[in-house]
């Protein structure tokens, strides 16, 4: 396995939050925070009101993710600084520490606000116990796992690639960065790689000729191997097409197949962008433009290890309405109902 990746710093083109800023989002979510502390996350009530409470981002913010939101951008990538974060209990170093959203309001509820210019808040009841923000934060016998509970370097991937409505956006706030300074945060997106990739390997993309393997986070520790049907790994506009693949779980079905994987991996390896995050930072990813992956790194399990949390949006919610079970937790697919569907979606 890859030891590291090499990757152009991403932090000077974040877009910069005054201490003003951030003041006036953390009294808008406190504000939110206040009147829903007994609702959860998941509340349509709670996450109208937190829509609403966006219009206290800044207008050059909103600006720039409704532009992100429409035409993307290269990397797939928007990086923003500068964000409140209240004050911070310990970083979980067990499922059972995690906080309830009560217990870390201000960044949860900011976190929400800006995904809400972006789409609809979703979550998967196969992984995180359907947790709307999700703790990212290495879990003590975990360490090995391609997760984001682990901590060696976690693989390339489109997130939840393998599920048939993906998120089309996530974001990863940082509540507390690593101490050594080397878990980075790694995003390669398809239009930075595109112009590299050679005629025949784009079409070799674009052949439905890729099987992903599930993430163990929504199989879990079953010894059954959950493919995707054969899909195209690139989809879409000739220019601006969309990606979707896991370097670590998609296999080509043909020679030509496997080829061109290879060859698009090297492109992305090539083109990285990535950044130690440090508290108050998110970045934005396009998941229909960009894989992201991660650097390994030590954690000590001491309350001070690295944490972010993650939140995820799709552009609609109406082709899901059916499959949310409680709240905005996607029904779970596996095992009894694999990714039918995914084919259609992609
Ligand atoms: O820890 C990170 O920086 C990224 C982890 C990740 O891939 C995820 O949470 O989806
Ligand atoms: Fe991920």
């Amino acid at each position: 396995m890859r030891k590291e990746f090499a990757y152009a710093d991403a932090r000077p083109s974040g877009i910069v939050l005054s201490e003003t800023e951030s003041d006036i989002i953390e009294a808008a979510a406190l504000k939110v925070a206040a009147q829903y502390a007994d609702y959860s996350l998941h509340s349509t009530d709670l996450l109208h009101a937190v829509e609403l409470a966006a219009a206290a981002l800044p207008s050059r913010v909103r600006r720039a993710l409704i532009s992100f939101r429409d035409e993307s951008n290269a990397g797939g990538t928007l990086l923003l600084r500068g964000l409140p974060l209240g004050s911070l209990p310990a970083t979980p170093a067990r499922v059972e520490d995690e906080p309830a959203w009560t217990d870390v309001p201000v960044a949860t509820l900011g976190q929400l606000m800006v995904m809400s210019v972006l789409g609809r808040s979703i979550s998967y009841s196969d992984e995180k116990s359907g947790n709307l923000v999700q703790d990212v934060s290495p879990k003590r016998g975990a360490e090995n796992r391609q997760e984001n509970s682990g901590s060696i370097l976690l693989e390339l991937h489109t997130e939840d690639g393998f599920h048939p409505a993906a998120p089309h956006f996530l974001s990863l706030i940082c509540l507390r960065g690593d101490r050594d300074g080397r878990a980075a945060t790694v995003t390669g997106g398809i239009g930075d790689v595109l112009p590299h990739l050679a005629e025949e390997t784009v079409a070799a993309l674009r052949r439905p000729e890729f099987r992903t393997r599930f993430s163990t986070s929504f199989v879990h520790d079953t010894d059954e191997e959950v493919l995707t049907p054969p899909v195209p790994v690139l989809s879409g506009p000739e220019a601006n097409p969309d990606l979707r693949v896991d370097f670590h779980g998609t296999i080509g079905t043909t020679p030509a197949a496997r080829a061109a994987l290879a060859e698009l991996e090297d492109a992305v390896l090539g083109s990285l962008r990535g950044i130690v995050l440090r508290p108050g930072e998110l970045v934005i990813l396009d998941n229909r433009r960009t894989v992201h992956g991660r650097t390994g790194f030590t954690p000590r399990y001491d309350g001070a290890d690295r944490w972010l949390r993650r939140s995820f949006a799709l552009a609609d919610l109406r082709p899901v309405l059916d499959d949310l079970g409680e709240g905005r937790s996607h029904n779970a697919i596996t095992a009894r109902r694999p990714a039918r569907g995914l084919a259609a979606a992609a």
